[in-house]
């Protein structure tokens, strides 16, 4: 009977963990964003912009709302390691496209390699957050801009939505940590997830 309640209990008092996956090309800022959420977010100090190197491997950061526990996993974004991005997609509730809002010349490499992220069926309908990261540097362009040129609008199947971030003065990350929340906590996706990790459990019981 204990064993009842208190599992009756630790369901109601537990938060849900979301995985999201934050991917774009080489030095788009993805690291140096982590390291700024997990500094606002959680008791972790993040590293400081200058001690942060190219991504090779998988870094992960995890912080908790008020009623979620995010674990971000960031990727490397250099061209021999795009490949590697796909073997996370079965599992990620939400999907984060950094893109250096500040260097144009690049937009175009940006634009193929979240095209192509899109057209994965291990990605289906999972929501889209697209940041026009460096915003503390006047020649940035704005989000709007941005996704103009990414031509965002045609996603109209998927949740998506876009933001004008900086890792380094903090710029838009409670806007993006609030939407991701509220658009995974509703999404068809993270049933589908949750109801696949139910079969996994009950068939290795
Ligand atoms: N001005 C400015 N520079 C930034 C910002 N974010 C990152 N940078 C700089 O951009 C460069 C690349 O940053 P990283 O965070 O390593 O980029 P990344 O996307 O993780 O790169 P990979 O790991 O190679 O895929 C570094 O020199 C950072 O200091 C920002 O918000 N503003
Ligand atoms: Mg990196």
């Amino acid at each position: 009977m204990f064993s009842l309640f208190y599992g009756l209990w630790e369901y109601l008092v537990s938060k849900t963990e979301f995985h999201v996956l934050i991917l774009g090309i080489d030095k788009a800022g993805k690291t140096t964003l982590l390291e700024k959420l997990k500094a606002q977010y959680s008791s972790v100090e993040g590293l400081p912009p200058d001690r942060i190197v190219p991504t090779v491997g998988l870094n992960i950061g995890r912080i908790e709302t008020s009623n979620s526990k995010l674990v971000f996993w960031d990727l490397g974004g250099q061209p021999g390691l795009r490949s590697i991005w796909e073997k996370y997609y079965e599992e990620a509730h939400a999907v984060i496209f950094v893109v250096d809002a500040s260097c144009p010349s690049r937009f175009e490499d940006s634009k193929s390699a979240l095209e192509k992220v899109l057209r994965h069926e291990d990605l289906h309908g999972a929501p889209l957050l697209v940041l026009a990261n460096k915003q503390d540097l006047g020649d940035a362009v704005s989000a709007e801009e941005l996704a103009r040129y990414l031509d965002l609008k045609k996603l109209d199947e998927r949740a998506y939505t876009f933001e004008g971030v900086s890792g380094y003065d903090g710029t838009g990350i409670k806007e993006i940590v609030n939407w991701l929340v509220d658009v995974m906590e509703r999404s068809k996706r993270t049933e589908m997830l949750r109801v696949r990790a139910g079969v996994a459990n009950s068939s290795g019981a």
